[in-house]
């Protein structure tokens, strides 16, 4: 691409799109990879001839592909004696948790081949990895608009060698899981396909449940159950398999199993006004507790009223309808993250090898989001592609900048967008983080004041946008286009409520 004579957007899109056409789905920019989504197995693309075929050889050798990129992470890995990282961004939909799943062969592949020329049996960490993704799958991925098993969570994959070139362990670190789903979705979406899973999967009778998604409010606000390539019950078999392999115990599958069933009916519960709000519905509070293992008045209590410690004293304000319904729907939140957070500490315990020399990550994480409602999700995963986006600017021109030096040509015509202005708004002091965590502290703090403050402080600023009609949005330039928050729900979002909850055991 960087050799076309020509070189500007328009260019560039018509080169890729003229290469799709001829199935040639990959596309590098000096030594950056574009990658296509084919929709369509291309044959022989990833087979083990292709991975020999690019061992060892330099980029720009042979076509572009994704094993070229692997090639070089783990090559780098020795010549430079440094860990490496591949990062792999784009919209959803755009194929990179498919991208992830090629490096990880290439490097396995690799792994494997040094174990078999030393006579020794190693694990096989490419396909642990692969046996652990249908959990991950389950508990982290959703049917949305753009994609039926659209990851809902980033996750770095860190593959650690040891000095013979073989992986000698790994690790997954996730981030930003969308636990909103949770409680909330938007039409043509669904929740986690674990809860579709474990009521198709025939268990639910005992945990009180219906096999019938429609009867929860969790699994039926969005009216979308069915999704094309997608077999629920298979899928529930598939996880119960994996548990199996990634060692977890009976006791422990049971006990996720459970979460996830009190998870669906706690959502179901519904509060009325009594001087504050009360629990309605007696028969769901007491198969929740009973599936925790927790005291019903407890629970109770805790739901409608907030606990506040003034001088020493425990002083209890009764919550309103909406209020303890928000209560509620943190705890479902809270209980269903910290459970994704712990299967994936358990799934690195099983993972975990022996002392490693370096490693190769691969960071397969959200890319820009710009839909028609963007919230505090979208404003998150925007700003964590912003600072990629810098990260990747200053490592990008700072070697060319060196190459140039180096060779004796003057670079200073280099033009490039530098972002730092606009994450200079995200985040200096009064900026629009700043100004989100003080709203959320202050007690008296809503959305609309936090509105008010932010286009007081920034309407100034070039990367903030304030609406010509007044609303309830607010909107931020970032290097990869204009984006419109709501403010609608932000403080609750960022405060993430979590009431000090103890509960006691009956
Ligand atoms: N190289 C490829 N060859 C064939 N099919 C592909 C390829 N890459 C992606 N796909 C298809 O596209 C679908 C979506 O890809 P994938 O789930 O990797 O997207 P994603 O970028 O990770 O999306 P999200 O951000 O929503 O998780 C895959 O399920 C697969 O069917």
């Amino acid at each position: 691409m960087a050799k076309l004579g020509d070189l500007h957007e328009g260019s560039l899109l018509y080169n890729i799109k003229l290469r799709y056409k001829k199935d040639l789905i990959y596309t590098y920019i000096g030594s950056i990879l574009s990658a296509v989504n084919p929709y369509k197995s291309l044959p022989g693309l990833y087979d083990d001839a292709k991975i020999n075929e690019y061992d060892g050889k330099d980029i720009g050798e042979l076509p572009p592909h994704i094993y070229a990129i692997a090639n070089q992470a783990y090559r780098s890995m020795w010549k430079n004696s440094a860990n490496q990282a591949v990062l792999i961004s784009g919209e959803s939909g755009a194929g990179k948790t498919e991208s992830t799943k090629f490096i990880l062969r290439y490097l396995s592949y690799q792994s494997n081949d040094v174990n078999k020329k030393k006579g020794k049996e190693g694990r096989n960490y490419e396909e642990q990895i692969l046996q652990s993704s249908p959990i991950l799958e389950a508990f982290g991925n959703a049917k949305t608009v753009y994609n039926n098993n659209s990851s809902r969570f980033g996750k770095f994959i860190q593959l650690n060698f040891a000095a013979t070139g073989a992986i000698e362990g790994c690790k997954i670190v996730d981030y930003l899981l969308e636990k909103n789903r949770v409680v909330r979705q938007n039409g043509g979406e669904r929740n986690f396909h674990i809860f579709y899973a474990l009521l198709a999967g025939g268990l639910g009778s005992k945990f009180g449940l219906s096999a019938d998604p429609s009867q929860y409010r969790i699994t039926s606000m969005s009216g979308t159950w069915d999704v094309d390539g997608i077999d629920d019950k298979a899928d529930w078999q598939a996880v119960e398999q994996a548990f199996r392999t990634m060692n977890f115990s009976d006791e422990q599958m049971s006990d996720i199993i459970t979460v996830v069933a009190a998870i669906l009916h706690l959502c179901n519960m519904k509060f009325t006004t009594a001087g504050g709000a009360q629990v309605a519905t007696q028969a769901v509070l007491e198969q929740v507790c009973q599936l925790l293992g927790i005291e019903e008045a407890g629970l109770a209590e805790v739901l409608t009223q907030q606990k506040r410690v003034l001088r020493g004293e425990e002083i209890y304000t009764p919550l309103d309808v909406d209020q303890a319904a928000d209560s509620r729907d943190s705890l479902a939140m809270n209980l269903y993250a910290r459970t994704f957070r712990w299967i994936i500490s358990k799934i690195n315990v099983s993972l975990r090898g022996d002392e490693s020399f370096q490693f190769v990550g691969v960071l397969d994480i959200f890319g820009f989001e710009n839909f028609e409602f963007n919230s505090f999700e979208q404003f998150n995963i925007n700003y964590a592609n912003e600072k990629l986006q810098q990260y990747f600017n200053r490592h990008i021109f700072s070697l060319e900048q060196l190459e140039y030096n180096q060779e004796g040509i003057d670079w200073s015509d280099i033009d490039w967008v530098d972002n730092s202005e606009c994450l200079d708004l995200i985040e200096r002091k009064l900026g629009v983080l700043s100004l989100l965590d003080e709203e959320s502290r202050f007690p008296r703090g809503t959305d609309e004041s936090l509105l008010i403050k932010l286009h007081s402080s920034h309407e100034e600023a070039a990367h903030y946008v304030r609406p010509r009609v007044a609303n309830t949005k607010f909107g931020i330039r970032h290097f990869a286009g204009e984006v419109m928050y709501d403010v609608t729900g932000l403080l609750e979002k960022n405060r993430d409520t979590f009431r000090e909850v103890r509960f006691t055991a009956p």
